[in-house]
């Protein structure tokens, strides 16, 4: 069968506005389903290219197709139904700290409601049972009226992972979203990834710093160096030595333009 690609990257540039090249004429397509982890130095635009998946961050130049539609010129309602279909798991969890974790799993749908709904707080009965179950699935159910700011980072993370469920995305992007977790919850929260990737063949690209993780769950790396693609092999092609390339500091010197 025929893979279906649900992001297309052509010839893409991004240029930030100080003349900093952050990514170069990156051609690529990631395929339903797959669970891709970039790698690279810092600096070497990881985070930029997740950023313009959901136009975070605009493009310079090129195309970007998500499911086949070019989504450099989205506005308005468009904009807002390409963000629904793309599930973000940041850093910092991005959690409403003072509210409950019931609260901020179920603002996961907020995109699926009227603004003065959601304001309300008036989400349907089908979607607190949703919130229930997916709080489940990420081991939290037992929290669901703790505040926020009262859970550990993992536990934060967990519920930013429920949260994203709730939208229903086709496309997951996690940017570095175990860093400063310890051993055992970056495990639980990869594990949780991973399986939202196989049970609704999500696509999901991740930002990941650590090798040993990369190889663990990624089904394909790419690498980035000075805003260029330097690296693409499926998992069983991988090998830890292609890492000393990737990570070489001496060429991961960024251009600027005037
Ligand atoms: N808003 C911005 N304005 C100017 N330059 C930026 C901006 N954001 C990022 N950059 C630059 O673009 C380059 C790529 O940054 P990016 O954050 O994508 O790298 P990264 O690979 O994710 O790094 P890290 O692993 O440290 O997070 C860097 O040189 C960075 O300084």
């Amino acid at each position: 069968m025929e893979k279906k690609a649900v992001i297309e990257f052509k010839d893409v540039k991004k240029v930030y506005p100080n003349g900093t090249v952050g990514l170069k004429n990156i051609n690529l397509s990631l395929y339903e389903g797959e669970f891709v982890v970039v790698v690279g130095l810092s600096g070497a635009g990881k985070s930029t290219l997740l950023r313009t998946v959901n136009r975070m961050h605009d493009i310079t130049s090129g195309d970007l197709l998500i499911e086949g539609q070019s989504i450099v010129n989205l506005k308005g309602k468009a904009l807002r139904n390409l963000r629904r279909k793309i599930g973000m798991i940041f850093q910092g969890f991005n959690l409403v700290k003072r509210a409950s974790v019931q609260r901020n799993v179920l603002s996961g749908r907020v995109g699926y409601y009227p603004t003065w709904k959601s304001v309300l707080g008036l989400f349907s009965k089908e979607d607190k049972q949703k919130a229930v179950e997916a709080l489940k699935r990420v081991n939290m159910a037992s929290k669901i009226y703790t505040r926020a700011d009262e859970l550990s980072g993992g536990q934060q993370q967990r519920v930013a992972i429920a949260r994203t469920f709730m939208q229903d995305p086709t496309i997951i992007l996690a940017d570095e979203p175990i860093a400063s977790l310890d051993p055992k919850t970056t495990k639980s929260v990869m594990d949780d990834l991973k399986q939202l990737n196989k049970d609704f063949n999500m696509t999901v690209l991740a930002n990941l710093h650590s090798v040993d993780l990369a190889l663990e769950y990624a089904d394909r790396i790419i690498g980035l160096r000075a805003g260029e693609l330097v690296y693409d092999k499926p998992i069983a092609e991988v090998s830890r030595s292609d890492f000393d390339s990737i990570y070489d500091e001496s060429k991961n010197k960024l251009s600027k333009e005037a």
